[in-house]
């Protein structure tokens, strides 16, 4: 089998989106002097769809939402020529050469996102031609179904947050993640704020359930150091990216307080920075997203890694091409799970493209035995509303 075209195009969302409210997440450009874009460059309305086929007919799809026309350049011109005419079992030697001939500019960011893709469809060619999950490939079963956690609960009206945990607990999710909507720009202030809604979501769900806290990079060190006394007392399960990616050492220091376990990865790319977050003990959870990390060819590595440092691994924003490692690793417990929604930051973008996502049944997720690759296709419903960037 050899791999016969590879075609990148960007699904450019141009229907209907729900508009961004003040503080409705904190995020790095938070920090930034007289800043007032931060919630533009916090919301993305596009996706890279790769669809990679072989010289028997086989089609496999990847994705890639970072930066996607970008992502969709580096694949046209620098990637696709690597991969055509090769074998897609060697999909090791594929990785390797993809991440070596664009070492001196990739590495890391949108080139690690754009072989991402292309391995991803790799893999779902390969599940496809032995007619076999993806997660089969890797390990298999190593549970009997996958318990997610619900992912929203952006900073809105205290009640409005408390309406959405009360709905989402009534279908049988025992572990939230909600997200602060102050940083040090806010003060005192936001300090109080941030304090009053976890409080409020705390009120609904409970301390029989789990609660994770996200920062999305949208606090510095010092405020950080501040605030996680301040919300032991909530016992979260996690405080995610307090600080930005690239602040390993201000990760290590947080998660070395011992008071709240530090979650970051996100926006961490490749075995060796994984390597370099375990090594210093910069994270309790690690959140790898196999559709930026570098595909599954580097998440199966990493699962391995995390295995050895018993460092659970929870990747990011869930959705298929996570699900299947989270099923094969004893490592990973759980999964995230966007759930479906009117389309509002971009996170909720893939629900419209492509068909074959599990929905959670009281806050677990299912992966067929029956359904072959990564059991991801496109979805036709919603394609007059993308504008698509061949
Ligand atoms: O962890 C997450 O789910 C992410 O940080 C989200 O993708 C981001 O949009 C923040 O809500
Ligand atoms: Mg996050």
């Amino acid at each position: 089998m050899k791999i016969k075209s590879v075609r990148a195009r960007v699904f450019q969302w141009k229907g209907k989106t729900v508009p961004p409210q003040g503080n409705f997440c904190s995020n790095a450009m938070d920090l930034v002097y007289s800043n007032t874009e931060s919630m533009s460059t916090f919301r993305f309305h596009s996706w890279t769809v790769v669809e990679i086929e072989t010289d028997d007919g086989i089609v496999g799809i990847g994705n890639v939402a970072l930066a996607p026309k970008i992502a969709k350049a580096i694949i046209d011109e620098y990637l696709a020529p690597l991969v055509i005419g090769q074998d897609p079992w060697d999909y090791e030697y594929l990785w390797q050469r993809m991440y070596r001939a664009t070492h001196a500019w990739g590495r890391k960011g949108v080139t690690m996102a754009a072989i991402s893709a292309v391995d991803l469809a790799i893999w779902d060619i390969l599940g496809k031609s032995v007619n076999k999950p993806v997660f089969k490939l890797l390990g298999g079963r190593t549970k009997e179904k996958i318990p997610c956690y619900y992912s929203k609960l952006y900073r809105t009206d205290l009640k409005e947050m408390q309406d959405e945990a009360q709905k989402f607990l009534d279908q049988g999710f025992t572990a939230f993640k909600m997200r602060f909507g102050y940083g040090p720009a806010h003060l005192q202030h936001g300090v109080k704020e941030n304090l009053k809604s976890v409080e409020a979501i705390r009120e609904v769900i409970g301390y029989d359930n789990d609660l994770m806290l996200e920062c999305y990079m949208g606090w510095n060190l010092e405020y950080a150091k501040r605030m996680l006394p301040k919300l032991a007392k909530f016992e979260p399960r996690w405080l995610e990216e307090p600080v930005i990616a690239d602040d390993i050492d201000g990760y290590a220091e947080l998660n070395n307080m011992n008071i709240i376990p530090i979650s970051g990865g996100e926006h961490e790319f490749s075995l060796y920075g994984f390597k370099q977050l375990l090594d210093k003990k910069a994270v309790s959870v690690v959140q790898y997203d196999t559709n930026r990390v570098g595909g599954i060819t580097a998440a199966h590595k990493i699962n391995a890694l995390c295995e050895a440092y018993s460092v659970p691994v929870i990747p990011h924003a869930g959705q298929m091409h996570n699900y299947h490692l989270t099923m094969s690793t004893i490592a990973s417990p759980m999964a995230e799970y966007f759930p479906i929604f009117d389309v509002e930051v971009g996170n909720e973008l893939f629900w419209y493209i492509f068909d074959g996502e599990p929905i959670a049944d009281n806050g677990f997720l299912q992966l067929r035995d029956d359904v072959p690759g990564l059991g991801l296709s496109l979805k036709t419903e919603y394609l007059d509303q993308f504008d698509i960037i061949e």
